[in-house]
């Protein structure tokens, strides 16, 4: 790629790998963004915008976006806290999947419950900085001077195996369904953090061309959640039962009304967020509501 290419372009990082990749694909074809990415090569420039794309590792993109060498970037929450650059960079926008949570995990069948109970001990960790600050914490409360205070050391990966090799009392992990944990006969007896993936701008300047294109690509982005987030709810209802029904689903703003071809009735047209939909149509049936119909939708500008 001819770097001069790059003049005045956006660059927009995106995780080249792993857990947040796919996803991320997926919100950049919702928002329109094309690009052809040829083999192995880690920045390309879209098609229809003037920006370009760069595939980096989750948890560099932190730091890119915080020293200003790419402008916006889409990582985990958890990555941004650990890399200490929380306040280096502005979230613009919660993305709604990645979400896991950081754990404090021992072994089910050991003499540890509680994280009072792993204080003092030995903690195996990929999150030194957020792990090490919890245990501080704890060490504090419970007073622990010097040579009594818990030691969080550092492992790069397979982090559910340390306990069974005996290099660890408990530790701090994320999960997400669960499934690495019990497979490794660990339970979790406390939460260090909650994550998703974010949308982060840089704090250096920025174009007032790149802040537009930014703000473009966070509403669409944001179109895109509400998209995958809600359903649109359609019924038929008579007017006396109009009042119930739209205290059942009041709708993101208001439910839109028209007048059916049949006196004292009116089609209701009202935004349902998806994982309340059937709850919402057993309650609309009761209610008096007829020829209830439920669409996905594509993508939507709230
Ligand atoms: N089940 C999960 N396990 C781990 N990370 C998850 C999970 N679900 C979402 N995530 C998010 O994805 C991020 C990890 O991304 P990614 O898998 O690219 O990192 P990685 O560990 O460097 O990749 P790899 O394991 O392929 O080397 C986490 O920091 C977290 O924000
Ligand atoms: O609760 P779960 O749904 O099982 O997910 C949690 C597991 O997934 C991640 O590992 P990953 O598979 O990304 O591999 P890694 O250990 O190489 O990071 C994470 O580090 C946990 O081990």
């Amino acid at each position: 790629m001819n770097v001069d290419s790059l003049d005045g372009r956006l660059l927009f990082a995106i995780p080249k790998k792993g857990r947040l990749h796919e996803k991320c694909l997926a919100m950049l074809a919702g928002a329109d963004i094309k690009f052809r990415r040829p083999n192995r090569l880690d920045i390309c420039v879209a098609q229809n915008h003037n920006l370009a794309l760069v595939f980096l590792p989750a948890a560099d993109i932190p730091s890119f976006v915080g020293k200003g060498n790419v402008h916006l970037g889409i990582t985990g929450r958890d990555v941004i806290i650990e890399a200490g650059l929380e306040n280096f960079v502005t979230q613009e926008l919660q993305l709604g999947f990645g979400k896991c949570a950081l754990q404090v995990q021992v072994p089910e069948s050991g003499p540890i419950k509680t994280v009072e109970d792993l204080a003092g001990k030995r903690v195996v960790t990929s999150f030194k900085l957020l792990a090490g600050q919890y245990f501080e914490k704890l060490d504090d409360r419970l007073q622990l001077v010097e040579g009594q205070r818990t030691k969080v050391s550092f492992v790069g990966g397979s982090v559910e195996a340390a306990c069974a090799l005996g290099l660890a009392d408990g530790i701090a992990e994320l999960l997400e369904s669960g499934e690495t944990m019990r497979a490794a006969g660990l339970h979790a007896i406390d939460t260090v953090l909650d994550t998703e993936a974010v949308l982060i701008k840089s704090k250096k300047d920025l174009s007032p061309e790149h802040v537009s294109l930014i703000d473009t690509i966070s509403k669409r982005l944001a179109g895109v959640i509400a998209a995958n987030n809600y359903v649109v709810c359609q019924y038929n209802v008579h007017e006396s039962n109009l009042p119930a029904a739209e205290r059942v689903c009041p709708g993101r703003r208001a439910p839109t009304l028209s007048r059916l071809e049949a006196e004292h009735w009116f089609g209701v047209s009202v935004m349902v967020e998806k994982k309340k939909i059937a709850n919402v149509m057993d309650d609309l049936a009761r209610v008096g509501a007829e020829d209830i119909l439920v669409f996905n939708l594509d993508n939507c500008r709230v």
